[in-house]
Parts: structure tokens; sequence; C-alpha cells
């Protein structure tokens, strides 16, 4: 197995290029951000360079999150900041040749909130096809994340159905989606034409792989068999220090 390090959760108390050589060495194919926007892109293309990492994604801005935002995409008048938000996600994506970027749909309910989130994700999309960047959408839980308009992976599986377009893929969290809907193993199978990235982590605790209630082993047994290759993103809060809770990467690099 692959692993990428997301580095929203880890090393993300070091400036974002040293994150990514803190990541090199610890084992990691590949990283992931949440919004690396404050960081210069050729300071992060440098340390790609250095490192030979793949960025695999980053995150449109949420907006005012003091506030209470967590995305604009499905927010019904939020329509402008969310399409300069997308902009944003774009330009930066393409400088740091990103492969993916997850557009955040904020909290919001209802069909004028699904037809907002359709227009955001179709501007997105086309906006990122040129770049051969993937537009990732991703249900998060309600745990976490009360009131955000995209929970489970059947509501995401109709927006990508009707927005019909091939670079809107699925964001599938394990950690998401085993407190919303639980049944991984049928889901990863049944949803793996449209899953464009993984991530995991522990439940209920988010932490490493290792602990909590799911078997990881199987799950990326399951995930190997398929020939699914991208490095599955470990999206976790570590326990005291980073490097104290690395075994994992060892012990389920392969699958048995
Ligand atoms: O919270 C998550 O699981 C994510 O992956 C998003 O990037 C939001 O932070
Ligand atoms: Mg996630």
């Amino acid at each position: 197995m692959k692993f990428s390090a997301n580095l929203g959760f880890l090393w993300n108390d070091l400036p974002l290029p040293d994150a990514i050589r803190a990541a090199k060495a610890a084992g990691f194919d590949a990283v992931e951000c949440h919004w690396p926007y404050d960081v210069a892109p050729p300071l992060v293309v440098e340390a790609l360079a250095e490192t030979g990492l793949k960025m695999l994604g980053l995150n449109t801005r949420r907006g005012n999150t003091a506030a209470g935002d967590n995305g604009l995409s499905a927010v019904p008048g939020r329509e402008e900041e969310a399409s300069a938000a997308i902009d944003e996600a774009v330009a930066y994506a393409g400088a740091i040749d990103a492969a993916n970027i997850h557009v955040m749909a904020g909290n919001a309910v209802g069909d004028s909130a699904r037809s907002a989130f359709i227009d955001a994700l179709r501007y997105a999309c086309e906006r990122a096809a040129p770049h051969n960047i993937n537009i990732l959408i991703e249900p998060l839980n309600h745990y976490d994340a009360r009131g955000y308009f995209l929970k489970t992976t059947d509501q995401a599986l109709g927006i990508i159905n009707d927005v019909d377009v091939q670079n809107l893929k699925l964001m599938f969290d394990c950690y998401h989606v085993q407190l919303m809907e639980g049944d991984l193993t049928h889901r990863i199978k049944a949803l793996l034409p449209h899953i464009g990235h993984i991530q995991f982590a522990s439940v209920p605790d988010r932490g490493p792989p290792d602990q909590g209630e799911i078997n990881y082993r199987h799950i990326f047994k399951t995930i190997h068999d398929l020939r699914y290759t991208v490095p599955l993103g470990a999206e976790y809060k570590p326990i005291g220090a980073i490097a104290d809770s690395l075994d994992w990467i060892t012990s389920l690099r392969e699958p048995i």
C-alpha cells in the first residue's frame, strides 16, 4: 500500500514546505493538505521537487470560520464567494501540480442548496479540467460537521451523476463514512469507479489506523485487491509526538 500524509493534521505545526520534508523522512509516498494559501506556491513546488512527493489535494477555503462557515459552494446567496474560492484553489493547485481539489459544500440544507452546489461543481470542474485536476466532494459526519450539506455517499453519488462530468469524483473518507453509514467494504467496492481519493483514520477518535473500531488491515486489503493504487490519505490526529504513532506505516503497508 502507498500512503499520503495529510498535512492538515500531521506536522501541521511546521511550515508547509518543512511538513512535506518531514512526511518524506517518515516514509510517506505522497502528501495532501487542507488550506495552503498562506504559503507561496514556489516554496511548495521546491519541497515537492526535493522530496519527489506529489501533492494529492487541497481544499477550497471555508469562508468565515469564526461565523461558522464550513465551505461556501452549497450555500445559497454565497455564489460569488464560492466562485472566488474555486478560482483561488484552481490557481494554487495548478501552480503546484496538485491532483485534486476538494470543493467544500458548507452548512446548508434542501433543494436550493443542492442546486447551488451543482452549479458550483460544474464551474469548478470546467475550470479544473485544463489543468488535469479532479474536483472532489466529501461527505462529512454529523458529529464533527453538524449542519454540513453533504452527509452520505448516496447523496454524493446522486450529485456526481447529475453533474455528469468526468473530473468530478468522490472523496471516500473511511472515518466519515463509518460514522454515518458503515458497511465500508461493500461501499468501497460499489463506489470504486467514482472514487478519486480515499482517506482514513480510526473511529471514533480520529487517531492512527491501528486502533479503534475499523479493521484497516481488512480495508486496505480490499482496496489493494481492487487494484486501486493511489496513495491513501492518512488524515488523522496524532497522539503525542507523530513519530510515536507511525508504526502502522510498516505494519499495514503489506496487504495480507
Ligand atoms: O474533514 C475532512 O475529512 C476533510 O478531508 C476535509 O478536508 C475537511 O477538512
Ligand atoms: Mg477527509
